[in-house]
């Protein structure tokens, strides 16, 4: 088992004298770093404080970090790289590569970068990947392929040798998230004929408004979760399987129309679906990390093998830059490490991811799970409290709709937001000879510029003129000096998505392993389950209510005064 204490880690994050320094630091600087300024005394400052990405296999794989709009100096980031060699990140992202059971509390492995191994299966670059399963992984990936081929193709015929023209994907969390969001931004290399829905929400609501739009003949009910045991999942798989059985009469059936995707062989069995319907993963995948396995099979199917394919190998560089990348030229590295300067020095409670990319408007959702899910601990892996913040919350929306909304609060609330401005260059929807993302990206250059040197009294007072009131004057300065990182790419490709997203995984995993807690467990979900068992069978009469406070006692009697069936 791998435990932080074996790498000699020490066990209080305040011992690092790293983290000592940045306490100085950000006590003796903090008023000095001043984006106006810092600029004012470095105009080259972009050429310090930006990096250009490409992918060791694919020189079209290219993405611009600029952090230079960032509260830092070459001494605090300098700093918050040793904090990083003294939390020994390159150990511990070796031992995650290698396939040491990091995941400490449940014992596992942590290898989602093997499942897009594309350099070597098993063995690359010192990563020896000995886990069962992940010589698996090729052939799961020609599973994919060929049914993916097949429907797409229209060979795979339903019931009555109709063609599948709808897929709904079944799942929930990482068995959803993920597919969502990947299919919303991969959409230009989709089958505009196949229509693909996803059902997460136990809510009823969720299910029947999408069987409304689906033929039994001609959908496809792809069941996704890892365990097979999610109650939201398998519920709402049953009432498909209810509804189509409804129509197809014969079980017979069900295997033309129903796939799982899934660990678990012997539940994804009982529940009807044959061996070869079932994809396979292992337990060394986390949720939350999943699209690059059996997962993604709605990927697959919406954006053809190839393109899936090529999702995986931009991750897969984005994996090769990480593991080799010296610390100061780490892009993963160093968003993390900016982000702890925030979190835990100046005290930012979120993390605000904001795409200039209406393909992208998963994007916040999507790294709600993968980094709240992974970072919101109070527990070490060694079993302490901690006294320091971990893991941001994280928010955003898809500019430049965000701007007519919560912008106010960004550019003049009283908290500090730092946030990611992510852009494409050129757009697959070019309408109006691209006048529409000239509009989009000057507002994607504007507002980090907006946020970061904001407007002061004396250019406010010179616009409003000598008669304007005090408080009006006040309440149109921006203070300025607000965070942000600027991500741009030539195109929304599917090599370019995978980079990014494998971006902000290692991120996660860098900040995780500063804060000395497990990234990989998702322990705090476990509780409300339970709960809600217990008030499931409590439900049908005011009497079985027990055990309570009065609070939760009387929101159920509410309930009972109106439940029917
Ligand atoms: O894929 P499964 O097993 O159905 O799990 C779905 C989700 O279930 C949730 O309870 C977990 O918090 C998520 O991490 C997970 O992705």
């Amino acid at each position: 088992m791998f435990c932080r204490e074996k790498f000699g880690l020490i066990r209080f994050i305040a011992e690092y004298p790293a983290w000592k320094k940045l306490e100085q630091l950000y006590g003796a600087q903090k008023s000095k770093l001043v984006l106006k300024e810092l600029f004012a005394q470095e105009p080259e400052r972009f050429n310090k404080f930006h990096k250009e990405y490409t992918s060791p296999h694919d020189p079209a794989t290219t993405f611009l970090l600029d952090y230079s709009k960032n509260l830092i100096n070459e001494e605090v980031l300098q700093t918050l790289l040793s904090l990083a060699e003294e939390a020994r990140v390159e150990e511990l992202r070796d031992a995650m590569f290698s396939g040491k059971h990091i995941n400490t509390s449940e014992d596992r492995a942590v290898l989602h970068v093997a499942l897009r191994n594309f350099s070597g299966w098993n063995n690359v670059q010192g990563w020896s990947i000995s886990e069962a399963g992940a010589s698996d992984v090729p052939k799961v990936l020609e599973h994919i392929r060929t049914f993916s081929d097949a429907v797409r193709s229209g060979t795979w015929k339903g019931f009555t040798g109709k063609s599948i023209n709808t897929i709904v994907n079944i799942g929930i969390g990482g068995s959803d998230l993920g597919p969502v969001m990947v299919t919303e931004a991969l959409k230009p290399y989709s089958k505009r004929d196949l229509n693909a829905h996803f059902v997460s929400n136990i809510d009823g609501t969720h299910l029947a408004e999408t069987l409304r739009l689906c033929d039994p003949e001609t959908t496809l009910f792809i069941i996704a979760s890892k365990t097979f045991t999610t109650q939201e999942t398998i519920t709402n798989a049953h009432s498909a399987r209810s509804w189509f059985l409804e129509h197809a009469k014969d079980k017979a059936h069900v295997a033309k129309h129903f796939v799982a995707l899934s660990t678990n062989t012997k539940e994804v069995t009982a529940f009807g679906i044959s061996e070869e319907n079932m994809f396979q993963f292992w337990d060394w995948v986390g949720g939350r990390y999943s699209l690059w396995s059996a997962i993604g099979l709605s990927i697959a199917l919406c954006i053809g093998y190839e393109n899936f394919e090529a999702l995986l190998k931009g991750a897969h560089g984005m994996d090769e830059h990480f593991k080799t990348t010296p610390l100061k030229d780490n892009l993963p590295v160093l968003l993390a490490v900016i982000g702890i300067w925030y979190n835990d020095f100046y005290g930012s409670q979120t993390h605000c991811l904001l795409p200039y990319d209406q393909y992208l408007h998963k994007f916040a959702d999507y790294f709600q799970q993968g980094d709240m899910e992974s970072n919101g601990k109070f527990i070490t892996k060694g079993g302490e409290r901690v006294d320091y913040q971990t893991g941001p919350i994280i928010w955003g929306a898809a500019g430049t709709n965000g701007q007519h909304s919560f912008y106010q609060l960004v550019h003049q609330g009283t908290k500090l937001i730092p946030a990611d401005f992510i852009a494409p260059a050129t757009t697959h929807n070019p309408i109006q000879q691209s006048k529409h993302h000239r509009i989009l990206l000057s507002n994607f250059f504007a507002q980090p510029e907006a946020l970061a040197f904001g407007k002061t009294e004396e250019q406010v007072r010179k616009e409003v003129g000598a008669n304007a009131s005090e408080a009006l004057v006040k309440s149109k300065v921006f203070e300025g000096n607000r965070p942000s990182n600027s991500i741009m790419f030539p195109l929304l490709t599917p090599a370019t998505l995978g980079a990014l997203i494998a971006l902000y995984e290692h991120k996660i995993f860098v900040q995780g392993a500063i804060w000395g807690i497990n990234s990989y467990d998702q322990m705090g979900v476990e509780l409300g389950k339970v709960l809600a068992k217990n008030i499931l069978a409590q439900l049908d009469k005011p009497e079985d209510v027990k055990g309570h406070d009065s609070s939760t006692t009387g929101v159920i009697h509410y309930y009972q005064k109106y439940r029917k069936e």
